[in-house]
């Protein structure tokens, strides 16, 4: 890689470091993360929910042993008791299956490992109820004390949203309460101290996820961006293509695609240089981007080839995309003269495409149909020609 396109990639992940709008919401609920975050959050978090699992799993029953030196029998027998168990199911997590495949399996693991010390600390509360706060044992009930902050602390390592962090954290704060009604030392106004602590080391693991979340995001993107043009690049355009794909079918949703190809593109690098070609396929993408909705994907395919993703779009949703195409235009060429296109549009249903590939060679098929019906057009399903 040379020097100058290592600075640009550099560049490109500090610049999605800084904070807008758009990406603060995307911090806070995370509702338009593309499926190749989606993928790799899944997976980070897996593995940390497994290494948290692991540590606990050592720890929990080794605490068994202050316990013993503490407490009498009748209370370190049923806390051993309860260490074994949520041991157990540490162990089970530990070594779950570390490939999932949906948000709520994810989600189902994170909250096992976060309920086991939540309802540990709750009947550990009563088990100690008429222990004496008094040399060893009234140290160990002040650590036990601890357990909720430790636990809200613990969301911290873990890439969350902050809406997911907030979520994960507030049946702690009920069990805290629920706790300190057990051992009657529930009063709002001399706890007000213990819940604003909770509540600060609640934003510090929310600040702490989101900021994993962000450098995640942009280490992600980098990796799936084309240099160039900043639109995905094939492998991943081809990973997001096969998921959207997949979710359209199982839930019978329309999937556009339209394969856009510029129209004498080799005359820009052979009159102007293959610079000034480059800066018109920078321009184009923009231009392509800024009449895309969000949700829209913007592949770059090859060469001058790019794929645009329209998820939940019919036919007649991708002919408004192609006219609003038409109204805001492609960019210039450098003679100033406008650019233009050929567009092959397919459509999952209308086309009853059986799998993504033969979704793209359709929409390639329409493009050539498109160049061969005399360039700058459209030719979408059913063979219905919009020019450009
Ligand atoms: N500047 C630049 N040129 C590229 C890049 N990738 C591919 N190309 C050039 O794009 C040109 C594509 O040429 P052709 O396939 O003949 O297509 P065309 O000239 O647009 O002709 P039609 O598609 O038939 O209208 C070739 O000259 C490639 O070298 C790139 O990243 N930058």
């Amino acid at each position: 890689m040379s020097l100058t396109s290592r600075f640009s990639l550099d560049t490109q992940l500090f610049a999605s470091l800084r904070f807008d709008r758009a990406r603060v919401v995307d911090l806070l609920v995370g509702w338009w993360h593309s499926a190749q975050v989606r993928r790799q959050r899944r997976a980070l978090l897996v593995s940390r929910v497994q290494l948290m699992a692991v540590v606990f799993a050592v720890l929990v029953p080794l605490w068994i042993v202050p316990d013993v030196i503490a407490f009498p029998a009748a209370q370190w027998l049923p806390l051993a008791g309860m260490r074994l168990a949520s041991s157990v199911v540490f162990l089970l997590l530990a070594y779950s299956h570390a490939r999932v495949h949906s948000g709520w399996e994810v989600s189902l693991r994170l909250g096992v490992l976060l309920t086991v010390p939540t309802v540990f600390h709750v009947l550990a509360c009563s088990v100690l109820l008429d222990v004496p706060r008094s040399g060893f044992a009234g140290v160990l009930l002040q650590i036990y004390a601890l357990l909720p902050f430790v636990v809200v602390a613990g969301l911290a390592v873990f890439p969350l949203t902050g809406l997911e962090t907030l979520l994960y954290a507030l049946p702690i704060f009920a069990a805290f309460r629920q706790a300190a009604l057990i051992t009657g030392e529930f009063s709002l106004p001399a706890n007000i101290g213990t819940l604003w602590l909770l509540l600060l080391v609640t934003g510090v693991a929310m600040v702490s996820g989101m900021s994993q979340l962000q450098y995640m995001i942009a280490l992600v993107r980098q990796a799936s961006a084309d240099a160039l043009t900043g639109a995905l690049n094939r492998h991943a355009g081809v990973e997001t293509l096969e998921l959207l794909f997949r979710v359209s079918a199982s839930h019978n949703t329309p999937l556009a695609l339209m394969f856009v190809d510029l129209d004498h593109f080799k005359q820009i690098n052979d009159g102007w240089g293959h610079e000034a070609g480059d800066a018109v396929l920078r321009g184009m993408a923009a231009a392509l981007r800024g009449s895309l909705r969000r949700g829209d994907v913007l592949v770059r395919w090859g060469g001058e080839e790019f794929l645009v993703i329209l998820n939940h779009t019919d036919v007649s949703g991708a002919r408004l995309v192609v006219n609003r195409l038409r109204h805001a235009g492609l960019g210039q060429r450098p003679d100033g003269s406008a650019l233009t296109a050929s567009i092959g549009v397919a459509e999952r249903l209308a086309d009853s495409a059986q799998d993504w590939p033969e979704l793209v060679d359709l929409a390639d098929q329409r493009m050539y149909a498109a160049k061969e019906a005399g360039r700058d057009r459209a030719v979408l399903p059913q063979h219905t020609a919009v020019p450009c």
